[in-house]
């Protein structure tokens, strides 16, 4: 029996459902990348990290995982549901149940990393009938888990015509009648519109940024929920008390989020909508009194940076938070965070179903990290990337201006790099770019030093932008989190600072090191105006959503359309930049920077 040595690549949080790639011949692997000797290629899935294969007794050597992360099952995918799809796959018939460890914790701040799976796989078992079926399954099951939960999962409601009209002078019959109210101009998204949430149709593999299903790249359909206005409404605007919660760090473009809210509201005819101050603290400090927001109240809050009602780390008991809704009486509740107050928002969502309450839960997802999956961006990030131009900027000056002149900018983003990747490139002033998802050494002829060494020499000047997240495997670890769990930092600025000089120091070569780390500078700031823009859309849309009946939901743009969803898909893990992706490559281009990967 042939049997194939073979390496399959479990990336957990992709954009599709699962991704198995049956491979037939020796000669297709030679088209995937070749990694020591042994096949490699992805196979993926979302949330759910699951291997399905023919038959187990073909499955002779298995090895999961490496040195820092761990794969594991989700707990909330059950066999049943596991096996239902390892049957669509053609040729698979098991599946393997790996240990159940935490696995790219949030709370741990473990390193996200790509876990590998290698198999030996007996090829001449692979079977790839029925490859038309198994793709439209795929579409439904994609669809299915992408449906937001509904009031009308757990209570039997009869909707209303909208009251929402686009401005507050349309006249009130019509606002009240649906059939006319369809004619107001198009201004309803019907409950059937859907989004397309990947639309580049790969033609191979080895296409650029390519993520395929099988090796033919088949392409299937992944419809998300479109957002917007809908005819009919689950909520009388009289019987809704409107809540809205700011978390985690500030964001620029919080304060128009919540004026987008408290307006919509307001026209759809809301009278009670409070603030809930700091964060989910304002949920069980009884010091914190609600703020009572109105259109008079928030009409210009966006002209300033911050949140009007402050933003907190920690706390968020969800049964607390619970029990303060329920006393209260909120039934429409906005939560405004990152991934971690998500994480708080479903866990909301959930309670207040169990305990039969009618409740709709709806996120905003907040964040300059641009960490949330799913989505083109977060609000803050532009502005972010923005305002970290300046710093750059005067860094470039600094070191063209001094003889061997080297500057340095550290910029936010934990886990994800996408704002020093962004700023890098549109500052085109950036020869280094330093990122948590691309590993780097210092030393060595392919290190960091070197490069420097080498720019210095050949164009008098160097400047380099790292990410806060970047290379804390180089870094003695701190070994403590942050109110919320999030793994406090090295400080790797400072670390290639001090390196930097000593390198140079060493090899008696003047070096003029600056060291420029704006820090809050690029979030403690009024939206720009693009963010301004897409915060406007993303709180109009959130209460729509609420006002649709959703729950559980997060609103968020995908492809320039705005969508709802589910919030467990988006936070299954944080968005990372895809060091293969164009984004990174273009990037690289733009430095001139070599990879810094190997010692040798
Ligand atoms: N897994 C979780 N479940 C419930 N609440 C969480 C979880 N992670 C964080 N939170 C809460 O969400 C809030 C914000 O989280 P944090 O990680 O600080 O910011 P962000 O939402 O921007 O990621 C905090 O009050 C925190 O306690
Ligand atoms: O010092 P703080 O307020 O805890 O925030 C620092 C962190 O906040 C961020 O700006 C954004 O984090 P969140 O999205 O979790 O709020 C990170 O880039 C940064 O590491
Ligand atoms: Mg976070």
């Amino acid at each position: 029996m042939h049997v194939l040595r073979s390496a399959y690549k479990i990336r957990k949080g992709t954009l599709f459902h699962f991704v198995f790639w049956i491979v037939r011949t020796k000669e297709k692997l030679l088209e995937q990348r070749i990694l020591k000797g042994i096949f490699s290629f992805h196979f993926c899935c979302l949330n759910q990290n699951f291997i399905c294969w023919k038959d187990m007794a073909a499955v002779s050597h298995l090895t999961v995982g490496h040195s820092t992360s761990q794969l594991s099952l989700s707990r909330s995918f059950t066999k049943n549901r596991r096996e239902t799809l390892c049957s669509l796959i053609p040729g698979a018939r098991g599946f393997s149940s790996l240990p159940q460890r935490a696995f790219f914790s949030q709370k741990s701040g473990a390193r996200k990393r790509t876990p590998e799976v290698h198999m030996v796989l007996d090829t001449e078992q692979v079977d790839t009938q029925n490859n038309n079926e198994y793709l439209s399954t795929l579409a439904r099951e994609f669809e299915q888990r992408f449906t937001p939960p509904h009031v009308t999962d757990i209570f039997p409601i009869e909707p209303i015509p909208s009251t929402f009209c686009v401005n507050s002078s349309c006249p009130l019959p019509d606002r009240q009648l649906l059939d006319q109210a369809k004619n107001l101009g198009k201004i309803f998204v019907h409950d059937d519109d859907r989004v397309l949430l990947k639309v580049i149709k790969y033609a191979s593999p080895t296409s650029a940024g390519a993520e395929c299903i099988d090796p033919d790249c088949n392409f299937i359909n992944q419809w998300v929920c479109r957002a917007g206005p809908r005819a009919r409404i689950y909520f009388s605007p009289d019987e809704v008390k409107a809540a809205i919660v700011t978390c985690g760090g500030l964001c620029p473009g919080l304060n128009d989020v919540i004026r987008q809210i408290v307006l919509t509201l307001e026209i759809y005819g809301v009278k009670d909508i409070r603030g809930i101050q700091y964060g989910y603290r304002g949920f069980f400090d009884d010091t914190l009194a609600d703020i009572s927001l109105s259109r008079h109240l928030v009409q210009s809050i966006h002209l300033n940076g911050g949140s009007l009602l402050g933003v907190s780390r920690g706390g968020g008991n969800t049964s607390e938070i619970v029990d303060s809704l329920q006393k209260k009486g909120i039934n429409m509740l906005f939560v405004l965070g990152g991934n971690g107050t998500h994480a708080g928002a479903n866990a909301i969502h959930d309670e207040c179903r169990k305990r039969g309450m009618k409740v709709v839960v709806v996120g905003v997802p907040k964040t300059i990290d641009n960490d949330i999956m799913l989505m083109d961006k977060t609000f803050g990030f532009d502005t972010a990337v923005e305002a970290a131009q300046s710093a750059i900027n005067s860094a470039y000056i600094e070191a063209r201006s001094a003889y061997h002149g080297i500057g340095i900018v550290k910029l936010m983003g934990r886990q994800s790099g996408f704002i020093a990747m962004h700023a890098s490139l549109a500052s085109g002033q950036i020869d280094v770019c330093l990122i948590p998802e691309v590993k780097f050494y210092m030393d060595g002829p392919s290190g960091v030093l070197q490069h420097l060494q080498h720019l210095l020499e050949t164009k008098g000047s160097a400047v380099l932008c790292v990410a806060e997240g970047a290379g804390q495997e180089l870094l003695d670890k701190v070994n403590a989190t942050d109110a919320s769990g999030n793994p406090l930092l090295s400080d790797i600025g400072v670390h290639l600072q001090q390196q930097v000089k000593k390198y140079f120091k060493d090899k008696s070569i003047p070096a003029d090191v600056k060291y420029i780390d704006p820090t809050y500078m690029i979030r403690a700031c009024r939206a720009n105006s693009s963010d301004g823009i897409l915060c406007a859309v993303l709180g109009q849309n959130a209460v729509h959503g609420a006002f649709a009946g959703f729950s559980g939901i997060t609103v968020g743009i995908c492809n320039n359309h705005y969508v709802y969803f589910p919030i467990p898909e988006v936070i299954a893990q944080p968005r990372n930049v895809d060091p293969s992706s164009r984004m990174w490559h273009r990037c690289l281009t733009s430095t001139g920077q070599p990879d810094f990967h190997t010692t040798d």
